[in-house]
């Protein structure tokens, strides 16, 4: 079973307007909410794309309520923890010709919270698939993802990391499946700006020196690199189509790339099928479904 840790689910509130202007009352023209958090985009388009897992991770007040029952109804099996302190986060995305973000800080998790999440975790078994994706709330020990990792370390279980900076370069000792920093995130971590794909090769490298064994980096519009544990690189472009909202396109590569690899086990057409998976959510207005997928793959 694949499994998806989202330590801070959100609603997000994509707003769209002509223009923003900072200290002013701004009207939006229109506004759509989904039910997010990198974690459950994985989930979501995993069900998506007709795969089954299950959404872990930690709700709380009216916002948390609202994020349980969403994902349910969009299909998707969850197992989320009631947390007492605060409300889940409602992220905006301000889509003002540039996309602006504000992600919430998100609800207090207590120890005894976190405990409930560790024994769940403690339920996974060899050949299961674990999803760590997304920020950690500030109430939570920053090596909370290295803890899960080093619980873990026993088992056969693949665990897709994305995350940025230090909680990502921290699991590298952990030897995680997979990590798909982009580019910028690649760059950040290293303290270097990357402009070519020699560059960008060179840093990923770095990371599976640190012991990452595939590593992806993906580039938005300009798409995505794929260096596996057996030692090949591949580089995927992009598909035509018109940009709609690319929130969740790097979580929707991530599930079109786990669906895939677990399916067929070979690199080459994962990468593909999550660079067409990735593609699909930034062509429209949520999340990739299949049908888009499909469509898009004619094109690499
Ligand atoms: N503008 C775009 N045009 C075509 N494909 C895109 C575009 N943006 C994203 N994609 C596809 O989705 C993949 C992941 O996107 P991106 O690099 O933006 O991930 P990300 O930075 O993790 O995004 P997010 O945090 O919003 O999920 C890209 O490698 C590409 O295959
Ligand atoms: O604050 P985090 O956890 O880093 O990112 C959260 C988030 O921006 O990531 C998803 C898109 O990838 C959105 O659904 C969500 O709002």
């Amino acid at each position: 079973m694949i499994y998806t840790v989202t330590f801070n689910p959100a609603i997000d509130y994509v707003v769209r307007m002509e223009k923003l202007e900072i200290g002013s009352v701004n009207r939006s023209r229109e506004e759509a909410l989904f039910y997010g958090g990198k974690g459950i985009n994985v989930s979501t388009v995993l069900k998506n794309l007709g795969v089954d897992s299950v959404a872990l991770g930690f709700v709380a007040g009216f916002t948390g309520k609202a994020i349980e029952e969403g994902v349910a109804a969009l299909g998707v099996k969850a197992d989320f923890i009631t947390v007492s302190d605060g409300v889940s986060r409602i992220n905006v995305k301000l889509k003002a010709g540039e996309e602006t973000e504000i992600n919430g800080k998100g609800p207090n998790i207590s120890d005894a919270e976190l405990e409930e999440l560790y024994k769940k975790l403690d339920g996974l078994t060899d050949g299961d698939c674990l999803v760590l994706a997304g920020a950690i709330p500030p109430s939570l020990p920053s090596d909370v993802y290295e803890k899960i990792m080093a619980r873990l370390a026993g088992k056969k279980v693949d665990i897709v990391v994305d995350a940025t900076k230090d909680l990502l370069l921290n699991v590298l000792k952990y030897h995680p499946f997979l990590i798909k920093p982009n580019n910028f995130e690649l760059g950040e971590m290293f303290g270097v700006t990357l402009h070519s794909d020699e560059e960008i090769e060179e840093y990923a490298k770095r990371l599976q020196a640190l012991g990452a064994r595939n590593v992806a980096i993906s580039m938005a519009g300009d798409g995505s690199m794929l260096l596996t544990e057996t030692g090949e690189t591949y580089r995927m472009g992009v598909p035509k189509g018109k940009v709609v909202n690319s929130v969740g396109a790097g979580d929707s590569m991530v599930a079109g790339f786990i669906a895939s690899y677990f399916a067929e086990h070979d690199y080459k057409k994962a990468l593909k099928y999550g660079a067409a998976t990735g593609s699909a959510t930034a062509f429209s207005e949520g999340l990739a479904t299949k049908d888009q997928v499909e469509k898009l793959l004619g094109q690499f």
